[in-house]
């Protein structure tokens, strides 16, 4: 403690990297790396007085963590990757299928961005856009057809399946239909899509129990061994398929522009073997389908939740697109007020709650509390730290009424820095664009022909607006946030 000048802050026996203990109880451990980090927000800074604190813990061994919401400290470790690399520990969950841009570092993340980065491209995003598009109107035409009401029992249960058949298609190249992929094909226990679910949500597995103990655990745990082996057998397939294709025609989705860009790294020596392929593969398929479907659920339990700010919202639809057409990819800019829902959603639930960092080097920072006092705070090399972007996202002195649902705070000049869902400098997420795209898409074509409203629950009839909305945003944690249970229902406009 005192090589951070006693910086107030969590005194505990475990850190919150401690997977086995990620519940928050005092003297113990932080429970960071949980719900609790989402719904202490700002609060924890403000008991500590500053907008960085501290955590020091005993074991596994002594170490000592800084945690930012300081905007303009948030900017500096972003934007310096070699003073501050990503600690790889809470990165090995990641490792499931093969190394992978997002669990590597140093010279092997800059060998992996260089393969991968070409992929996101404007094409690509055209496709996700087009993609997109199809996909919702399959849901309006062929799923809930001429039906004025439709009622789903969780927001995830409508948002996972879109965002899945959009990974699918523009990640992958392979459509997948609202009625179809029902049944596992020749070769494999479950769907691409079950196993794919199944993998992601139960991630945590593959960290605490090894393989042989997966395979004889618990029904859950046999469950994920299985899809685990049947992605693994989907992500070989594509590969060999691609590869063996005779004719390789022109394709803007992610796999076949990552195979194509690999294969031209053939005399280099660079080129990525087929695990190296598979660890990509995979983290496209969950960071780009969790953290979207994840994200849009929220989006619209808020929207159900503030109907007057869902009507703006509406209004501004019916302005940008007056005849009711549905907007086209090059449109896209100018539906500015879908991104200030997406915004203001990932402002209050950001799908990755901490980002963690690590010192490479002894240094200080200096910080500013509410009365203006400067403190400086000694950085010893090998110190963490990590950005808690729920406190970032909260913190008062950049965010007006933050507890509030306000899409249109994001339609002016807003604070940029204090705003970091999608992590910032050299390693922010590079597929931010394609998370944009398919979350533009989906918010306008829905809210122009739907109203979201909550679902009727008159064992709930007395509860106040707090305590509703509490309920239905509570969330849980797998690789990123989400609502437990939140049924919406949509009403044809
Ligand atoms: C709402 C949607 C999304 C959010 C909030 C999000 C957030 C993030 C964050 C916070 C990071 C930094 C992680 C860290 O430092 O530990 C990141 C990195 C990354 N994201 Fe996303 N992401 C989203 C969607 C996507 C999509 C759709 C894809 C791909 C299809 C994607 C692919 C990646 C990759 C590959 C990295 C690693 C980049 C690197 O380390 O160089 N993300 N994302």
């Amino acid at each position: 403690a005192q090589s951070v000048n006693n910086l107030p802050g969590f005194r505990t026996l475990f850190s919150d990297r401690f997977v086995w203990f990620p519940y928050r109880v005092k003297g113990i451990s932080p429970g960071l790396q949980s719900e609790v980090n989402l719904y202490r927000k700002h609060k924890d800074f403000e008991e500590a007085g500053w907008d960085i604190m501290s955590g020091v813990n005993v074991f596994p061994s002594s170490e000592v963590t800084l945690y930012l919401a300081d905007p303009v400290v948030v900017k500096e470790v972003a934007g310096a990757r070699s003073r501050f690399p990503k600690p790889m520990g809470p990165y090995k969950i990641l490792l499931a299928f093969g190394p992978n841009l997002v669990a590597s570092e140093g010279d092997e993340w800059k060998r992996q961005r260089k393969l991968v980065a070409p992929a996101f491209s404007e094409r690509n995003n055209r496709l996700v856009w087009d993609e997109t598009v199809h996909i919702m109107h399959d849901l309006f035409d062929n799923v809930w057809g001429n039906r004025d009401v439709v009622e789903v029992s969780n927001a995830t249960e409508l948002t996972v399946p879109i965002t899945l058949m959009v990974i699918s298609v523009a990640g992958f190249g392979r459509r997948i239909s609202w009625n179809e992929d029902a049944i596992a094909p020749a070769g494999h226990q479950m769907t691409f899509k079950n196993a794919l679910d199944l993998v992601s949500h139960n991630l945590f597995l593959q960290l605490l129990f090894p393989k042989w103990m997966l395979r004889w655990g618990t029904p859950l745990m046999r469950r994920f061994a299985v899809a685990q082996d049947d992605l693994q057998r989907y992500m070989q397939e594509m590969i060999t398929a691609r590869r063996d294709a005779d004719i390789k025609e022109e394709r803007h989705d992610l796999f076949s522009s990552l195979l194509d860009a690999n294969e031209g790294l053939a005399e280099s020596g660079e080129k990525l073997s087929d695990t190296g392929l598979m660890g990509n593969v995979f983290i496209f398929m969950v960071a780009g389908y969790e953290s979207s479907a994840h994200t849009l659920a929220y989006a619209l339990i808020l929207l159900a939740l503030y109907p007057t700010e869902q009507e703006k919202f509406y209004q501004s639809i019916k302005k940008v697109l007056a005849d009711g057409r549905t907007p086209t990819y090059d449109e896209f800019s100018t539906l500015t007020y879908s991104m200030a829902v997406f915004n203001e959603t990932l402002r209050l639930f950001p799908p990755a709650i901490t980002i963690p960092k690590q010192s490479a080097e002894d240094t200080s920072f200096t910080t500013t509390n509410a009365a203006g006092e400067k403190r400086t705070i000694p950085v010893p090399k090998g110190t963490f730290v990590t950005v808690h972007t729920p406190g970032l996202h909260n913190n008062p002195k950049y965010w007006e009424d933050p507890d509030t649902f306000k899409p249109d705070r994001f339609l002016r000049d807003y604070p940029r820095d204090a705003f970091l869902p999608f992590s910032g400098g050299p390693r922010g997420c590079i597929g931010r664009g394609f998370s944009e795209t398919e979350s533009i898409a989906v918010l306008t074509l829905l809210i122009a022909r739907y109203r979201v409203e909550l679902a009727h629950e008159p064992q709930f009839a007395a509860e106040s607006f707090e305590q509703r909305k509490a309920r239905l945003l509570r969330s849980k944690l797998s690789v990123t946030l989400y609502p437990t249970r939140a049924p919406l229902v949509f009403k044809r406009r």
